[in-house]
């Protein structure tokens, strides 16, 4: 794996353009069309959530922004290399502690040991887990392994943040809580977020945007903006103003599955 060297001086500002998709499509050798005409973008201090019909092409769009796939068609430009990924998979790896995981990323991207010492201590003090940097893998619960995959890709401070499902597999109240700790890193470090998941509820609670994609060939929907403050109030969940908008997602995603 080759990460592209990150220059600490490049920084985005807010309000900047991370990711624009222009007319994207993409299709596969297979000859599977995964995405046709997307248009898309993210700026910093946008959390934006894609929802859609299982293969309508939500993690093909997610790696074409990472630039881990490749499109047929369209444009997608990225304005910083700055770029943070986060897997359902925690893609720990198992002989690594807690620290050393979480030094991964910036042990590849060659920051000397007691820079990247640093920046793990930080992000793992930011995630929750201190006292648990000696902790293997599977001496962690679920949770704790997606704390630990956010903590590494929080070492490089990435502008861009791309999350696939990241919380798919974690039980409910889990859930709840990791996803109040994400929108607590959003209102402190700002970036620009670009965040799948089938939850509808999940969507509108950590959005600024929720795009709504078809099923295969995956085309945009539905956009709905998310008008709650940030930091986000947890009870937000609970007033009619919410309901109403996970009801019109819902309403979007059903007529996408028709
Ligand atoms: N490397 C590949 N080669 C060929 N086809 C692929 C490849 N990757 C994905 N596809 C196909 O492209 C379509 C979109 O896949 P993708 O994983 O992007 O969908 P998704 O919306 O993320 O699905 P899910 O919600 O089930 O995770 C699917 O039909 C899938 O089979």
């Amino acid at each position: 794996m080759t990460i592209p060297a990150v220059d600490p001086a490049a920084r985005t500002t807010p309000g900047e353009t991370l990711v624009e998709f222009r007319d994207i499509g993409m299709t596969y050798e297979t000859g599977t069309t995964a995405l046709e005409g997307v248009d898309l973008t993210v700026r910093r201090g946008e959390f934006v959530t894609v929802v859609g019909p299982s293969g309508c092409g939500k993690s093909t769009l997610l790696r074409i922004a990472a630039g881990l796939e490749s499109h047929t068609d369209g444009t997608c430009e990225t304005s910083t290399d700055r770029v943070g990924f986060v897997f359902q998979d925690a893609t720990l790896l198992p002989w690594r502690s807690v620290r050393r995981n979480v030094e991964l990323l910036a042990e590849l991207n060659g920051l000397p040991a007691a820079e990247r010492a640093e920046a793990a201590a930080e992000a793992i003090d930011l995630v929750g887990l201190a006292g648990f940097e000696s902790s293997l893998p599977r001496q962690l619960s679920g949770g704790m392994r997606m704390r630990t995959s956010l903590a590494r890709s929080l070492t490089l401070d990435p502008d861009l943040f791309l999350f696939d499902e990241p919380f798919g597999a974690l039980d409910e109240i889990t859930r709840q809580r990791l996803n109040d700790e994400l929108l607590r890193l959003f209102a402190e470090r700002g970036f620009g977020g670009l965040f799948i998941t089938h939850s509808v509820a999940e969507a509108v609670y950590l959005s600024t945007r929720v795009i709504v994609m078809s099923g295969r060939p995956g085309r945009i929907v539905d956009v709905v903006d998310v008008p709650f403050d940030l930091p986000r109030d947890p009870e937000v969940r609970y007033t009619a103003e919410f309901g109403e908008l996970v009801g019109r997602v819902s309403h979007s995603l059903k007529e996408a599955h028709a």
